[in-house]
């Protein structure tokens, strides 16, 4: 069931191009990077990909099926800041459980406290929030995940356990990943291939 997306090009304002012609593919279990410089359109394109945004020219098709909306989405997107993508009324528990009741195994492997789990989004940091967003990207029906700057926020030691534990899962489920990163020594290590957007 590959993800694969078909001439993609997007504008936001009239004839102003931020992506143009894009073809790209991605099988399960694969691991692909998204590289290219600031503004070039790579959340644009993940945001495409993740069927948020429906491409100006193209299609996006998920084992050959156009995506369709209003049941789970099996292309799960992690975003850069996660208070973005929490509700700040809910508590931490209901916010990990929206979609799926997350195994004790998987709640370990991201090290996500018991005691966070009564907390408010604002009463933790943004690292420990990322971990619930990770953890609640990671539904039993996700095919693929795509992370964009899911790790930006932590420091070096937590990102490399942190992305461990997140590939050594997506393998073991066949989960193909998306990593959008500006570092190139990141894709370098945990990518099979990386896909260059924009031209630098
Ligand atoms: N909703 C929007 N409306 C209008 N323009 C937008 C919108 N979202 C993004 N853009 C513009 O589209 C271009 C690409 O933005 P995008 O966020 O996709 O790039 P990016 O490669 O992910 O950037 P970065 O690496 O800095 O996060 C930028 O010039 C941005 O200003």
């Amino acid at each position: 069931m590959s993800l694969i997306g078909e001439n993609l090009s997007h504008y936001y304002h009239q004839n102003n191009w931020i992506i143009k012609d894009i073809n790209i593919s991605i099988a399960p279990g694969e691991v692909l990077g998204l590289s290219g410089y600031s503004g070039c359109g790579k959340t644009t394109l993940s945001r495409i990909l993740a069927g948020y945004i429906s491409p100006r020219i193209g299609r996006v098709s998920l084992d050959h099926h156009t995506q369709v909306r209003h049941t789970f989405n099996p292309v799960q997107l992690i975003y850069q800041h996660p208070e973005k993508a929490i509700n700040p009324k809910w508590r931490m528990h209901d916010v990990l459980t929206e979609s799926y009741t997350p195994s004790q195994d998987i709640l370990d492997a991201f090290e996500i406290k018991k005691e966070w789990m009564d907390r408010w989004p604002v009463e933790l940091s943004g690292g420990e929030k990322q971990r619930f967003c990770i953890v609640r990207a990671l539904n039993p029906d996700t095919k693929y995940v795509i992370a964009d700057e899911m790790t930006t926020m932590l420091d070096a030691i937590t990102q490399a356990k942190i992305w461990n534990a997140f590939i050594r899962i997506c393998k073991s489920r066949d989960i193909g990943v998306i990593i959008v990163s500006h570092e190139t020594s990141l894709l370098n290590r945990l990518c099979d291939s990386i896909y260059k957007v924009g031209s630098d």
